[in-house]
Parts: C-alpha cells; structure tokens; sequence
C-alpha cells in the first residue's frame, strides 16, 4: 500500500477478544458453536493484522519520498511460518493467549495448524527471511522482492528409508497474511527479435518485438520488525496469462487449447526448483530468473519516477541486492528498462546500475554457479544478450586500455565462456554490474579473492567486502526457545531483548550452580519435547538423558552427513565389540531434504534410515546408541530441534560451506559446536573462544592440497582400521541385509576418489568424538562451555549483520 498523505496518529488497538470473535463470524463466516482450529487460526491471524496493518500504514506514512530503500531481490525466502512471530514483534503474546484462553481455544495449539512457507531451498533463502525481519527491527525502509510459489519446497515423506517428494500446497487453505494487489502489475515479456532503428541524433533505438508477455501480479505481505518498530512488504510476484482464455478456441471445442497458453505461463509461479547447489539449468528456472526481476526493477523504478525528475539519483534513493546471481539478469534488465524504455544514455545508465546494484555469493562450488546457453539465452531475451555482449565489450575494451591484457585473462574475464558451447557467465555479470561484491563469512570472502574472482578482484581491488552472516534471535531463541529466554532475562536484564550483544552479560553467571542447574532444566525439557515429536514421526523411542547429537541442513555430500554416518557405524561397533566400557549414551538426530535429482544425497538418506532399523533394533546398544531421521525437515522443525540440541555437526570439509547458519542457531541455543575450520565456524571459534568449540580436520588450504593428491583416500583408509572396517561392514551390506550391495557404489566413491576428503578427516573426527564423550562426563565442564557459547555469539545476530550492509553497501541510515 502506497504512503498516504498526512498520516493519522495510530488509532488505539480494539479489544483482542472482540476482534477475533468479529473476525471469525465476519471474515470466516463460522459461528463459536461451529469453528474448528483452523478457523480459529485464520480469524485469530486477520485479528492480529489488523494491528498490524495500522504500523505498517504508519511505516509507510512517515518514511518521506527522500527515504533511500533497500530491495533485497531473492529467488528464496524461507519465511516459516509467521503468526506467532507476528504476535511475538508486537509482543502482544499474553494478550492473545488471553483472549484465546477467554474462548476456550489454545493459542499454541492454533499455531500448530499454520503451514510453513516453505518458499526457499535452505540457507540462502532463511537468511533473505532473517534479513527482512532485521531490516524492519532496524527501521529501515525496505522492500523484499521475490515469486510467489503456489507450490513451495516438497513435503519429504520417507518410505523405507527413501524420500519421496509431495507437492507443498501451502495456499490450499488460504494464507491470511497476503494482500493481493491486482492494481500493482506489470508487463514481463520473453522471446521474439529486436529490431534496430536509427535516430536522427544518430544513435540507434532498439526496439523489442516480442514473442510472449507474462502479467505480474503482486502479493504484499507484512514484515514485522521487532516491537512493531516498522512493517516492511515482501512483494511477491505471481505470474498471470495476459489473455487468461482463448475464447474462440474455447468456442471451437478445444477447451484445453484455450487455456494453454495459460497454462505455460502461469506455470512461471508455479513451483520452486527444488535444487540447492545444481543451477536446474531448465528454461523455465531462466523465465523465473526473468520474471521476478524484471517485475520488481519496473516497480521500484515507477515509485522513483513518482517522486524524482529522472534516474540520475536513483543511486541515492535506492540500494539493490542480488541474493546470488539468480537475479543477476538485473543488470541487463536495469540498462534495457533505463536506456531503451527511458532513453537514458548508455553511459549513464551504467553508472546508474553499477551504483544502485550490490551482489552477494553465497557458493564456490563450481557446479553452483549459474551460467546460462548463448542460444538460450537468444531465444528467450534477444534484446538482454545484446546487452550483455556490448557490456562485456566496454568491460574488456577498458581493461586493454589499462594495458596489454592476454588472450589467457580475457578467456577468464570474459562474461561469455567460450569453453562450453559459449555459455553467459552470470558471477562476472554480477560482479562487474554491481557496486559491491560480498561474501558471507570472512574465510569465504578470502577465498572469493583467491579462487572464483581472483581475476576480476585484481581488476577491482576493493569491490569485494565480507558480510559475514547472521540469525535473527527474535526467531531462533526468543520464540523457538522461551524456557532459556526467561533465564536470559533473568539472569542479564531484558536489555537482552533488544541487544544480543548484551548476552555477554550472562559470563557472569555462568560459574553459578544454581542458575547452571536451571539451565540444565530448560535444556531437559525441550529434549523430552523433542523425543516425543520423534517418537511421533519416526516411532524411534530416545532418552531425553542422553547426548542429543544433531545434524540438520540438506543433504550435500560436501555437508558430509556420510562421514557421520561413518562414526555412527564405527561407534556401534566400538560398544559391541566393548558392552562394558561406560560409554556415553548419544542419540544420532538427522534431518534434512535432498535435492530430488541428487541420488546420492538420498542414497545417504537411505543409509540413516538402514542404520536405525540395525542399531535401534539391537538390545546390545539399547540405552546407549540411537539414530533417528526425521522426515521433512524445515523451519518449524528446526525451531523444535535446535533447543534441545547438546551437540552441533558443522563437519563441511573445509573451504565448501560458505557460512552456515544453522551453527549460530545452535551455538546460540547452548549447543557445543564440533566442527572443521569452514565458514563461519572459524568466526564461531574466535567469538566463543577455542576452549569452547571442538574442530578437527584439514583446514581449507589442507584440503585443497589433500583433494589433489590422487592416492589420498586409499592411503587414509590403510592408515585407520576402525576406517577400514566401517566401510567393509558397510559396503558389504551388514546394515543392508535385504540388498547386501546397496551400499557398495557410495563405499566404492569413498575409496577411489572421495573428493569431499571424508576419509582423510575420519580419524580426527572420531578422536574429537570421544573426546565429547569424555566432556560429557564432567557435566560441570560441558555446561559451562554451553553457556559460554550463548554469552558469546550475540555478533551473530542479524541485527549487526544489517547493520554493516547499511553502513558500507547500501549506505543508509540504520533507525
Ligand atoms: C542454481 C541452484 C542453486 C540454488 C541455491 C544455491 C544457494 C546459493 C545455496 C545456498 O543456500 N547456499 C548457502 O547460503 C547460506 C547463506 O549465505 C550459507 O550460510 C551456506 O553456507 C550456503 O551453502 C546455489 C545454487
């Protein structure tokens, strides 16, 4: 909803019950007598955004025309689900839970009934969710720009230990915290040719006749920043037929014919590509690509035009962020919108977007990295290729200038590859179009510099800058885990509400008993709560006593969720082969989707689930090793999870995990950290102190040096017999009696190749393994490395994360 004149003083909010009883006999339409949990949810949620909707106005009111925004441009974002964080921002959680109470309904049970939005993949599109919430927190005017799925990330149903997708319908019930805007739409065309036109001033005017036009409808949900501060909007684009039916192919008959073309459009929104680290590669991911960025340039620059004479300040009113380079076509849609719909000059159009755009990497896996066919690319935007070659052009035209340039570092500058069936390189593109390059912690920003951009950094020394990333604590400790939140308060002051660095407070404390002991107790009781979610999804009975060992993020070979697996089998071992040693009973927690091509990652799913049935079915182990999978993990999940978790898995081999931010969530619930030095689990150490954190393993230059030695797995596996053994026990079927060879291929890649050094790092990691295992028996120890952890990672908050975008990219003021 767009700024209204003179805004009104924010009218006093209308009594809870009364609102939600309205809602529901108005708005749902249902009587007391009749309503069920749904209903009470969605008039509860209507209720709850009328409150907000009058701070979202208010926002709107007072963020003057010359306000700089931020557009964050992200293909994801894995938002969850929002009532109770809504309710939780506006701190109004007692009020509805009385009222409710009031009516006889449980607000936690109504909660419940929620669907996730599942709009994202994992970390890259939860962070875009954590930034929004952030951004609103710090008043900071900002839009999120995004598609609106009707089908998000698949519901993981796990059949005999396979994973089967399900199509996430998350819109069959509605979703109260939309707002359509049928008003706010704009044309997005695709295809066709273009045709060149001389102008009398000489230069040419490229028109663009094209093939197929997409209508982009938007959809406007509420970001609420903590204490209700501001309300920002997540515009999401859903992708409408210009002519929604042919009629008179309607009229002839062919009833399907009529509603094709539809069909091929809208399908532009209809699903999100379920892959996290493979670019799909397919047409319609590029059409999406396409879609959403065009759809929210033309937007942000209409709102400029209603405010501003031309683009020439655009730089001053608005920051731009690219989340990965799935909208990197933005910096050929940004010349094309300014120099062919707005007759900006070519120059100035680029000083305009290489002003206004910024972009962030989030992956140095090669296969990660989006290039898309020349001849694709053609087909579906003619004129964005011409665009690009004549970028690429002026790009290494300006480097000649600065000297001679070799035929070598032209092939490895050039946005076009050469190598592959001329491919457009879609990082170089993002890079060269963008103000500032980021990546999102400071080893993987280091390695940005030495690796994938090496060229382009020597080009542009001081382009990239790192970022290094954050949670917000209103979502992942205040919300997800209340208990600990009390004591926090408690024990610091509510100061640690509104500032996580305050947390350190809690050093302070940490070496009382007592507060030690209540701790424990909060603890304790989300694991009980935990054991009984996985007793309801998996049937597996765990000892909330026990050490809750947790692994949850996808399923990547480099995640290495394999290598645990590995412990996991050898310990089992170990405890057979020595029932009487006084072992530490653990529990083995696993969840985590993978992408539906990538077979491997499900074979590992499947080696998790063949694992359980053996060890969880073994009285010899009873009480003292589980393994347990749960199905379908995702934001709701994690957020049971990561409270109850003792011991946290960042075991990425090193250099391939960008951040990671599921260990701060961890590390800020008290979990202790075992690790390699990747990502952000360097800056973890160095926040909570060496002492405080377990890392094992190459590090990433190591691993680099091991990778290329082509005898490194089978030398490994020689030097540990324990290694040996597992992996024999393993690949021969000993957990796999209904197909003996299951196994074999995953335990073959292991021996031969293993490029994720899973061999190499086996033995440190049992040895740290064990060591936890001696930790676990100094309980005093154990706590107080705990506590210690959630003192000291209040730098992780996305609060300062946003902060430092605002002060060193977007340049805006931070409220
Ligand atoms: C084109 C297919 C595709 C889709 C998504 C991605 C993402 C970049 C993958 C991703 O989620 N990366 C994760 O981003 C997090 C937020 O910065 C980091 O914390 C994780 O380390 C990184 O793997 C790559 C390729």
């Amino acid at each position: 909803p767009e700024a209204a004149a003179g805004a009104a003083q924010p009218r006093p909010d209308p009594d809870m019950r009364e609102a939600i009883l309205a809602k529901l006999r108005f708005a749902v339409g249902r009587d007391v007598s009749a309503a069920r949990d749904h209903d009470w949810y969605v008039a509860t949620a209507l209720a709850v955004r009328d409150r907000v909707v009058e701070r979202w106005l208010d926002s709107i009111a007072r963020t003057g025309p010359e306000k700089k925004h931020v557009y964050y441009f992200s293909l994801e974002f894995l938002i969850g689900r929002l009532f109770f964080d809504t309710v939780s921002n506006l701190n109004i959680v007692g009020e509805v839970r009385q009222a409710l109470a009031g009516l006889g309904v449980d607000l936690d049970r109504i909660r419940a009934v929620e669907p996730d939005a599942a709009l994202g993949n994992g970390g890259l599109g939860r962070l875009a969710a954590c930034f929004m919430e952030s951004l609103a927190t710090l008043d900071i005017p900002a839009f999120g720009y995004g598609i609106r799925y009707d089908y998000g990330l698949f519901r993981q149903a796990i059949v005999d230990g396979w994973q089967h997708e399900i199509p996430e319908d998350w819109l069959s019930f509605g979703n109260p915290w939309e707002f359509e805007r049928p008003d706010i739409k704009y044309l997005v065309r695709f295809g066709g040719s273009v045709e060149m036109v001389g102008r009398p001033d000489g230069t040419i005017q490229h028109i663009w006749h094209s093939a197929e036009t997409v209508v982009a409808v938007a959809f406007d949900t509420p970001m609420v920043g903590w204490r209700g501060r501001r309300v920002n909007t997540l515009r999401l684009w859903s992708a409408r037929a210009a002519d929604p039916l042919v009629l008179e192919a309607f009229n002839r008959g062919d009833h399907v014919g009529a509603v094709a073309d539809r069909m091929r459009v809208e399908a532009i929104s209809r699903v999100l590509y379920p892959s996290d680290a493979t670019p799909a590669g397919q047409e319609l991911r590029l059409r999406q690509e396409f879609f959403f960025t065009s759809a929210s340039l033309q937007d942000l620059l209409r709102r400029h035009r209603e405010r501003h004479p031309d683009f020439s300040n655009l730089p001053d009113h608005g920051a731009i962020q690219l989340n990965d380079t799935h909208p990197a076509i933005a910096v050929a849609e940004l010349m094309r919108l300014l120099v062919d719909e707005h007759n900006v000059r070519w120059d100035e159009a680029w000083r305009i977007t290489t002003a206004t755009l910024n972009y962030t990497n989030h992956t140095l896996m090669p296969e990660a990295l989006e290039t898309w066919p020349v001849e694709l690319m053609e087909r579906v935007l003619p004129r964005h290729i011409q665009i690009i070659y004549l970028i690429n052009f002026l790009h290494l035209e300006s480097l000649a200038k600065n000297g001679e340039i070799s035929a070598d570092l032209v092939r490895q500058v050039s946005l076009i590859d050469e190598s592959h069936g001329r491919r457009v390189r879609m990082g170089p593109l993002a890079f060269i179009g963008s103000r500032r390059v980021n990546g999102v912690s400071a080893l993987h920003t280091e390695l940005m510099r030495k690796t994938v951009f090496s060229d382009l950094h020597a080009l542009y020394p001081d382009r990239i800058t790192n970022k290094t990333n954050g949670i917000t604590f209103r979502r992942w400790l205040l919300e997800a885990n209340p208990d600990l939140t009390r004591l926090l308060v408690e024990a610091v002051g509510p100061q640690v509400l509104d500032d996580a660095e305050a947390l350190s407070g809690l050093e302070r404390v940490v070496g009382d008993p007592a507060f030690r002991d209540r701790f424990v107790a909060v603890r304790r009781r989300n694991k009980e709560r935990l054991a009984q979610e996985i007793a309801a999804r998996t049937g597996v009975k765990v000892d909330p006593a026990a050490l809750f060992d947790v692994q949850i993020k996808r399923i990547h070979e480099y995640k290495r969720q394999h290598l645990n697996l590995l412990e996991t089998a050898a310990l089992y071992a170990a405890i057979k082969a020595e029932p009487n040693r006084d072992w530490t009973p653990r529990v083995k927690i696993f969840a985590g989707k993978a992408a539906s091509s990538y077979v491997v990652a499900k074979l590992i799913i499947k080696l998790a689930y063949d694992l359980a049935q053996v060890i969880n079915n073994d009285p010899d182990v009873r009480g003292r090793l589980a393994v347990a999978f749960l199905p379908n993990y995702n934001v709701s999940l994690a957020e049971i999870i990561i409270p109850a978790a003792d011991l946290s898995e960042q075991i990425s081999t090193a250099g391939l995990e960008a951040s990671g931010t599921g260990n701060m969530k961890l590390a800020l619930n008290g979990a202790i950290t075992i690790g390699t030095l990747d990502g952000a689990n360097v800056e973890i150490r160095e926040q909570v102190g060496p002492e405080n954190i377990t890392i094992f393993g190459l590090t990433a230059p190591e691993a680099l040096a091991r990778k290329a030695e082509p005898d490194h797995a089978s030398r490994a596996i020689a030097a540990s017999p324990r290694l040996a053994s597992v992996l024999d026990a393993i690949g021969s079927g000993a957990f796999s009696p209904d197909d003996p060879g299951r196994f074999a291929g995953l335990v073959g890649g292991l021996r031969d190749h293993d490029p994720f050094l899973v061999t190499d790092d086996f033995d440190a990691y049992w040895e740290a393994q064990r060591g936890l295992d001696e930790l676990w028996h100094r309980p005093e120890e154990w706590w107080r490395k705990s506590l210690l952890n959630v003192a000291r990672v209040g730098w992780f908050s996305s609060d300062r994360t946003i902060r430092e975008y605002a002060e060193e990219i977007w340049r805006v003021p931070v409220g």
